[in-house]
Order: structure tokens, then sequence, then C-alpha cells
């Protein structure tokens, strides 16, 4: 059952401690077109998994950007696991990013390295030991069911197998929350459900994830709480009941 709501009123009290994430009147404009987001206010609390849904353009990508330090808010602000999120202090992201995992939609594998140093990637750049390093690539290739093709290079994987590898990357550090931007958008309908299954289960194993895309159907699968964009508005419409 989800008892979680989301979609907040504007709010400068301290937060509960299980909101991991939170926008507060956040509008964010850019050119001449109206307000991409307009006052949005939002909490996301650990341990869920939540839908973000809205047409193309109508403000997904950006909302994920603000979260994960890649844009900043004209107006209001953008907090991460109790911090202001300021992207413009490094040592301060830094510490945020490691507690974050990202998953995008083209995947963004480098193409010169097998999936398993893909995967290690981010743990080499922290100086992560060796042994722990080759622990985890280990544990989190596992769980994506890819440990066969560690010794494979990205060009010789199916979409849904790079998505996974990309998932693997996002988790390899052990992040609280995963920020998925339109994961399934390159991939079928069956691998899209594929996809969406196995963050289900990495949800079921504690992590808190926020799935964004515009496949209406994807988010009648299995009964997390959806979140819309429309016209630079967040509603939260109604959780589907629906049998995984
Ligand atoms: N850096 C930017 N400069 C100018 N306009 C931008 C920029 N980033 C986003 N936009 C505009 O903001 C709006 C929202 O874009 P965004 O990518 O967040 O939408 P989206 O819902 O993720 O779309 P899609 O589903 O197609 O990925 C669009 O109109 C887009 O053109």
């Amino acid at each position: 059952m989800v008892t979680a709501t989301a979609v907040q009123r504007p709010s400068t009290a301290q937060s509960s401690p299980d909101v991991i994430a939170e926008l507060r009147q956040v509008t964010k404009c850019f050119a001449a077109h109206p307000p991409c987001l307009n006052g949005v206010s939002l909490q996301l609390r650990q341990g869920e998994f939540y839908f973000l849904t809205g047409v193309s353009g109508s403000g997904k990508s950006t909302l994920l950007k603000l979260l994960s330090g890649q844009t900043t808010p004209d107006h209001g602000s953008v907090h991460l696991f109790g911090q202001v999120v300021t992207p413009d202090n490094d040592r301060a992201m830094a510490q945020l990013r490691r507690r974050l995992g990202v998953i995008f939609q083209d995947f963004k594998l480098l193409g010169d390295r097998t999936v398993a140093d893909n995967v290690a990637f981010t743990l080499l750049v922290r100086g992560t030991p060796k042994p722990e390093l080759q622990q985890r690539v280990h544990t989190a290739l596992k769980l994506v069911g890819l440990t066969a093709k560690a010794s494979a290079y990205p060009d010789a994987l199916s979409g849904g197998e790079q998505q996974r590898v990309s998932i693997a990357r996002a988790i390899v550090g052990g992040p609280d929350l995963l920020l998925a931007d339109e994961p399934t958008g390159n991939l079928d309908p069956q691998t899209s459900q594929q996809i969406l299954y196995l963050l289900h289960r990495l949800h079921q194993h504690g992590l808190t994830v926020l799935f964004t895309t515009h496949d209406r159907a994807l988010t009648q699968l299995l009964p997390h709480p959806i979140l819309r964009l429309h016209h630079g508005q967040l509603q939260q419409v109604a959780t589907p009941m629906a049998n995984p």
C-alpha cells in the first residue's frame, strides 16, 4: 500500500527524516518559453518508488537535473539528504553525488571499455581499493544478470543489456537514490518491462527510485505513486492497482 504523498504544499519547515529529496517552490524557465517548472514542490521519501510522467517537453529531465545539481532553479530550493543542493560548490556536490545513481535513456557507456570497466569507472575515480572494487562490480553485475558479459564491450550487447550495464554502474557505489531518466525510451516494450521489473526488484532491496517515462502503460504495471508534470505543475495521479 502506498501511503506517501509526494506532492506537497510549499513548506519552509524542517522536512521529516524519511524525506531524502525535496523541491521547494521551484521555478525553472528557459528563454522566452512559459516556465518549464512553475512553483513545483515535491518530497521523495526513502524506500519509495515513484513514476514521473508527462508529455515530451513537460520538464521531466529538467526536474531530475535539478535534483542531481546539473542545473539550478530560478526560484525556490532543492534539497538532497537534508542539504541544499548547490551546483557551484564542487566539494559539496561530490559528496551528494556519491549517494545518487543516475541512469539515462541513451545509456552513456564508454565504448572502449569492457562492461566490468564501465561499471568500475566511478569507483576507480573515487579511489576505491581494488579488492572492494572487484567485489562491488561482481555484485552489481550479478544483480542485473550480466556476470557472463563482464568482458564484453558495449557494442556487442543488445539495448536492454546495455541499459542493465548502466544500471549496474549506477548502483555499484550503493546509492540511496536512483534517478532513472527515461531509461526505457530506446527499448522495445518487452525489454522496457524487463528493465522496469529489474528496477522494481532493486527497490524491494531498499533503493529509492524516481523513474521517468512518457509510457503510460509502464506506469500501470506496478502499484507505485505516479507524479505527472503538466504545464509546469506537478500533480500526483491515482496509483494503479497493478499485479506485478
Ligand atoms: N538547456 C536548455 N536550454 C533551453 N531550453 C531547454 C533546456 N533544457 C530543457 N529545455 C526546454 O525545457 C522544456 C522541458 O525539457 P525537458 O528535457 O526537461 O522535458 P522532458 O519532459 O524530459 O522531455 P522528453 O520526454 O522529450 O525527454 C523543453 O521545452 C525544452 O526545450
